[in-house]
């Protein structure tokens, strides 16, 4: 087994969902309402993508201000951005995709990296590298809940929050399968409710999300 030294593991990061904020925020001072306007709703795993020029702000914002939330970094795509995000309080960190030197970063890290794959490949070059927990990205584009039910023959002890596509109308369908612990997506926090800071709205979303309505 591979030696950790992380802060939580993936398994309890999983296991906080069902579902998963993707967060794109462009203004500092909606990090705090949009993070405490999801933990009312009954989310407490959020992600924030290395999208935005203040991304690395917003992450220290939400980890300093909002203890009850579990906040990670989203796009994380090299080890100096695992660095940046664990330093800025991340505590775990999710990717689109994997590189070796990104899969010994995370092993070598003190938070949990969550790589991205979205081939049986890719899958098997982290499960090399001791990983068992990963996005699948982009969910819907590569084959969705079919690919997730096939791969699941093969490696049925592997876990995924797949990713990309998924919406109030299929996330149900692949939380259904024995291998989705969770399921992320930008559908929680959408730019226009964030424009309107209608923080309200986002509760309202999170938690009709997470009831299963
Ligand atoms: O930025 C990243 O790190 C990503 O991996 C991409 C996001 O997870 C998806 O873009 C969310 O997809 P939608 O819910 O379809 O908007």
């Amino acid at each position: 087994m591979t030696q950790r030294n992380w802060l939580i593991d993936s398994a309890e990061v999983f296991a906080a969902g069902p579902v998963v904020p993707v967060l794109v925020i462009d203004r500092v001072e909606d990090a705090v309402p949009i993070a405490n306007a999801l933990v009312a709703g009954g989310i407490k795993v959020l992600e924030v993508t290395l999208r935005t020029p203040v991304a690395m702000d917003v992450i220290r914002e939400i980890a300093t201000h909002c203890p009850e939330a579990i906040i990670g970094a989203g796009t994380v795509t090299n080890a100096e951005q695992l660095k940046q995000v664990t330093e800025a309080g991340a505590k775990f960190a999710i990717s689109p995709g994997l590189t070796p030197d990104l899969l010994d970063a995370g092993n070598n890290g003190s938070i949990a990296l969550i790589p991205g794959v979205s081939s049986i490949s890719e899958l098997m070059v982290g499960l090399d590298k001791g990983y068992s927990h990963f996005k699948f990205f982009p969910a819907e584009a590569s084959g969705g809940v079919q690919s997730l039910k096939s791969i699941g023959g093969p490696f049925p002890d592997v876990k995924f929050c797949p990713t990309g596509g998924i919406n109030p109308s299929n996330y149900q369908d692949y939380l259904a399968l024995d291998n989705v612990l969770c399921c992320g997506g930008s559908w929680l926090c959408p730019d226009s409710v964030v424009k309107e800071q209608n923080w309200d709205e986002i509760t309202r979303l999170a938690k009709t999300a997470v009831l299963g309505q």
